[in-house]
């Protein structure tokens, strides 16, 4: 896989050791989460390999405790804020700059740092196999029943 740093503070996607599935994705400058539906750019745009595709992920800490971050009138002292990344997708033959999606809960915008982790990458491969209109399909225990409807016995 290849990786393009598109500005000074860009960094490589890095998994945190061996077993991690996702590459952490890094705030490349310090950048402001405004209230609402955010797209923040890494900086990096990347060469997948053939038949994979990226996920742009939240990672789980700030799913449960809230992205760190800063105030803009405080910008010292680090806090958790109430936004989450959106989970989405990176095409194998995209070349343009890799973002993450946030929305934030907040009343107010807020900062995360230069070189602070956002989101992470996990690449996967994909099945790419077209869908044949179909008169019926097999026979499956659960058939219709979803949303909640498949009771335990
Ligand atoms: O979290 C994300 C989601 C998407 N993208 C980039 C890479 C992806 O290949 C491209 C398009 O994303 P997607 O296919 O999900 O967009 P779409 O809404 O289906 O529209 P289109 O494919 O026409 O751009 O945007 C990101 O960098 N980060």
């Amino acid at each position: 896989m290849k990786v393009v740093l598109l500005s000074p503070g860009a960094k490589v996607p890095k998994r945190v050791n061996d077993y991690a599935a996702g590459y952490d994705l890094f705030a490349p400058k310090d950048s402001v989460v405004k209230p609402g539906r955010n797209l923040i750019p890494i900086d990096i745009s990347i060469e997948l390999d053939p038949h994979t595709e990226g996920e742009v992920r939240p990672c789980s800490g700030y799913s449960i405790n809230g992205m760190k971050g800063f105030s803009l009138n405080d910008l010292k002292t680090e806090k958790r804020f109430d936004a989450d990344v959106i989970i989405g997708t990176v095409d194998e033959d995209y070349r343009g700059v890799v973002g993450a999606i946030i929305k934030s809960y907040e009343d107010k915008p807020f900062v995360i740092k230069q070189g602070a982790k956002i989101a992470q990458l996990v690449v996967k491969n994909y099945i790419g196999k077209p869908f044949e209109i179909a008169s019926e399909l097999s026979k499956t225990e659960r058939g219709s029943k979803g949303f909640g409807e498949l009771e335990h016995k």
